[in-house]
């Protein structure tokens, strides 16, 4: 029989057909921190956040988690548990779909948006084990952007976009809700909260990605690497892993790798780099990865919250110690990501690049609050 035309596409790694780890796909150094489990009581055990709890708490829990950790687990969140369990079988029916389908969607040199490795993985020479989606879930683009993957439309289609929709509906209020609790866990008043400029704008114009991870089963998960260590850049994002569990994040002292639980139903939160500056680095952005499974795909969803292309993110006066200057530079998202490219071949830090410099920082004026998220 002859090799169908999809799997001759030198673009794409057919994975279900991998019998082994070639050395493409074979990272070095995975094993250089001890991995604990962070579903285990103790102090490794990945922070809670249930928002049934009483407001004064879960804000209490956010600050502690945030500052800590740079991450946690949120529960009763009110996002129904069918409907995850449907934007989850979507995932996969997206992923299960012909390779020259998905290939016909491939994220082009400099595309947000369109399917394969994500951008990251243009900074290293090996190739991670997985494929992604990235698209806007904003109404407007959704639809247009999803016609690439089903030319045809048809049912298949309409029900992942009708679904992506309801999700984004659900976790762009959530993302509102959430927001909020970040603002009051840095200590500002519901008043300051609700009125002042730049926190409001911050609220009214935060954007929403939506970029889906499928990691096929690994006939060598110890040699291979679903995603590479990384910080999110935005300002913080809504991590919905399935049953499956493979997400780890970073913690020092001693250095280890915390492996996230699989709670169903549950989010996890990562704090973002442009929420660490925002907040002028008391919550601190969260370094993980994911790893691979023998047995078992793996899908996951990263639901991303940052500001507008053209808003300038520096920090909030509020977070700034009264007497002091702020810690980082104000910048917008495509010039943050400018700057973690540069560190990406530097092997500097992205956000070291981004501080204010001993000089800068004796000139500062703390920006009125008016300012601190501005159209350029
Ligand atoms: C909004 C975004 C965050 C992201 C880049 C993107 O434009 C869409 C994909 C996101 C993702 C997912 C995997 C890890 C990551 C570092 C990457 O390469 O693509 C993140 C990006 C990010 O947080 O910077
Ligand atoms: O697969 C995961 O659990 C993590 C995904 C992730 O970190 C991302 O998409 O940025
Ligand atoms: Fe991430």
């Amino acid at each position: 029989m002859p090799t169908p035309s999809h799997l001759k596409n030198p673009l794409y790694f057919d994975f279900r057909a991998a019998r082994r780890v070639p050395e493409s796909h074979a990272w070095p150094g995975l094993h250089d921190h001890p991995v604990v489990d962070g579903g285990a009581p103790g102090p490794d055990a990945v922070p809670v956040v249930d928002l049934r709890e009483a407001p004064a708490a879960a804000v209490d829990r956010v600050a502690r988690a945030a500052e800590q950790w740079g991450a946690f687990l949120l529960t009763g969140h009110g996002v129904p548990a069918a409907l995850l369990a449907r934007v989850e079988e979507q995932v996969a029916r997206l992923f299960a779909l012909p390779a020259a389908d998905k290939m016909r969607a491939v994220r082009g040199p400099g595309d947000a948006c369109g399917y394969g490795s994500p951008p990251i993985s243009s900074f290293f020479s090996k190739c991670m084990w997985s494929e992604g989606y990235t698209f806007s879930p904003a109404p407007a683009s959704l639809r247009r952007d999803l016609r690439k993957l089903w030319p045809k439309a048809g049912q298949d289609y309409n029900t992942f976009c009708d679904v992506m929709e309801e999700f984004h509906k659900q976790m762009r209020a959530l993302a509102d809700k959430l927001l909020e609790l970040f603002l009051k866990a840095l200590g500002l008043t519901d008043d300051q909260v609700s009125s002042v400029e730049a926190e409001r704008r911050i609220a009214e114009t935060m954007t929403a990605t939506m970029h889906l991870n499928w990691y096929p089963r690994c006939p060598d998960p110890r040699r291979a690497l679903g995603l590479i260590a990384h910080t999110d850049s935005g300002f913080f994002t809504f991590v919905l892993q399935s049953l499956v569990p493979g997400l780890q994040l970073f913690r020092h002292a001693p250095d280890r790798w915390v492996a996230v639980p699989a709670v169903p139903g549950a989010f996890v939160v990562n704090v973002g780099d442009l929420f660490h500056i925002l907040t002028n680095g008391r919550f601190h952005s969260v370094y993980h990865r994911a790893v691979v499974n023998r047995d078992l795909d793996r899908i996951s969803l990263g639901y991303f919250l940052g500001p507008p292309p053209h808003a300038e993110v520096a920090p909030l006066r509020e977070a700034v110690p009264p007497g002091r200057s702020p810690a980082y530079r104000a910048v917008t998202w495509p010039e943050y990501m400018g700057v973690r490219k540069k560190a990406f071949t530097t092997g500097a830090s992205a956000l070291k690049m981004v501080a204010a410099t001993a000089e800068a920082e004796a000139q500062a004026e703390l920006p009125s609050t008016a300012t601190i998220i501005s159209s350029r």
